[in-house]
């Protein structure tokens, strides 16, 4: 191990990355709550504000990924339709394969410059996450409880909201709703079997209520679909405590746009269109698990220095006094002061930790383990 890469690994390090995170983090929330009137003033005003806020948060995770770790990304695409990326609304069809997928996502988002303003269909859970759910509040974040009944009309109104959005946003489904298991993996292919549909093998039998309800819904907000599988080189298993102790990686995006034209109106032809999608997407995996790539060609679009130059700011903003503060504890000799610190250093590595627990597999939701007999069976 090179010394870089031992000095990634250190408790240190680490510790660093948790307390800025968390003391911007919770700085950006508190400035968030502050634009609460703004929103009766100027809605777009507000959006735009709080567009940015967002960005000085999610794009650390994304420095972790490109920057820290060095994660390389590459996206298969038809470079027609190139141009198009991050100058229009869309709504991004991702296969949930790993810990970091969504990091991923974020990481295409902060490319193409939609970072800050995209979103995504969150399970309801996720709402209450310190910082990251309270931030996603103030974007307008569309939650699901994974209850049809409740979310048919929540899900349809947030979506809703989103007509008069004032950025270019993407609007992530991971359709599968639940993370890849081989216990949920059986589950959702015997599902399959009784509904007469073709067995999957990479992925889990995609949910079509929440794509039918957000396409539908977002009909003359995004101008197209954009059907995106990922993977990772040599059958990596990569997780977001890997990213931070500088493990690197390299993922592949395959992207296809699909005009939101060509996505059929009715309930059940768009179940049957996203089913035939998700079988596509399957021939996509073996494709990439024969030859190690996916078809098509590459394009490449380079990280840039905004994501980095944000966390040095709020590095700088918020090391400094702490440093300044920790040299006259120390000088001061008290051991009181200096337990207090050491509580404080610990408290900050262990909520680091815990969030990116939040992240864990194995922490998952138990959603998908059992099937849940249709009412139209
Ligand atoms: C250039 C690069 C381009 C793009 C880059 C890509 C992306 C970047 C974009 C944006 C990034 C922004 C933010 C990302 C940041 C972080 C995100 C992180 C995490 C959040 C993600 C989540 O929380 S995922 C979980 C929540 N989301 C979902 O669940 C969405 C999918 N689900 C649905 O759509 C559901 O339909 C629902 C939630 C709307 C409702 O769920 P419910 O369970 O109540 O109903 P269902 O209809 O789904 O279930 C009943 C039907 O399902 C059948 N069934 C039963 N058991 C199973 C089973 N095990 N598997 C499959 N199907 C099953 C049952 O038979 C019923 O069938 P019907 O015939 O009656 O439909
Ligand atoms: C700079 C780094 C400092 C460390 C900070 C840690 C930040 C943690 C970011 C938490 C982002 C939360 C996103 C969680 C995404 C996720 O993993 O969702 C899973 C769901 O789809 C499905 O859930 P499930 O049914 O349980 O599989």
């Amino acid at each position: 191990m090179g010394l870089i890469q031992l000095l990634k690994s250190q408790f240190l390090s680490h510790l660093i990355f948790y307390y800025v995170f968390l003391a911007s983090g919770l700085i950006v929330n508190l400035l968030q709550f502050c634009t609460l009137p703004l929103w009766l003033v100027s809605k777009k005003l507000a959006r735009k504000i709080n567009i940015r806020l967002c960005y000085c948060i999610s794009s650390q995770i994304v420095v972790a990924l490109e920057w820290w770790s060095g994660t390389e990304c590459t996206l298969y695409t038809d470079p027609k339709n190139y141009p198009l990326y991050g100058n229009e609304n869309a709504i991004a069809v991702l296969n949930h394969c790993s810990e970091i997928d969504f990091l991923c996502g974020w990481t295409f988002c902060e490319r193409f410059g939609v970072l800050g303003s995209s979103k995504v269909l969150a399970k309801h859970e996720l709402r209450y996450l310190p910082i990251i759910g309270w931030m996603w509040y103030f974007l307008e974040i569309v939650f699901c409880k994974r209850k049809w009944e409740e979310d048919r009309r929540t899900v349809a109104e947030s979506l809703q909201n989103l007509h008069d959005y004032p950025e270019n946003f993407w609007f992530l489904l991971f359709c599968e709703g639940t993370r890849f298991t081989p216990k949920k993996h059986e589950v959702s292919m015997q599902v399959a079997e009784s509904k007469g549909l073709p067995k999957l093998k990479y992925h889990l039998l995609p949910r079509t209520k929440g794509f039918w309800v957000t396409v539908q819904n977002l009909r003359g907000t995004a101008a197209a679909v954009y059907d995106c599988t990922l993977n990772f080189r040599n059958k990596q298993v990569p997780s977001l405590l890997d990213i931070l102790n500088g493990k690197k990686y390299h993922a592949d995006l395959y992207l296809r746009r699909i005009p939101l034209e060509l996505i059929p109106e009715g309930e059940a032809e768009c179940a049957a269109w996203l089913h035939k999608l998700y079988q596509e997407k399957d021939s996509f995996q073996e494709h990439y698990t024969q030859k190690g790539c996916f078809p098509g060609p590459t394009v490449t679009h380079p990280r840039r220095p905004w994501a980095l130059i944000n966390w040095i700011l709020w590095a700088c903003m918020l090391l400094y006094p702490l440093g300044l503060l920790l040299v006259q504890l120390v000088s001061s000799g008290s051991i009181l002061t200096i337990l207090v610190s050491v509580t404080v250093a610990c408290a900050a590595s262990l909520g680091g930790r815990w969030m990116i627990g939040q992240t864990e597999t194995n922490r998952g939701s138990s959603y998908g383990n059992k099937e849940v007999p249709s009412k139209n069976n």
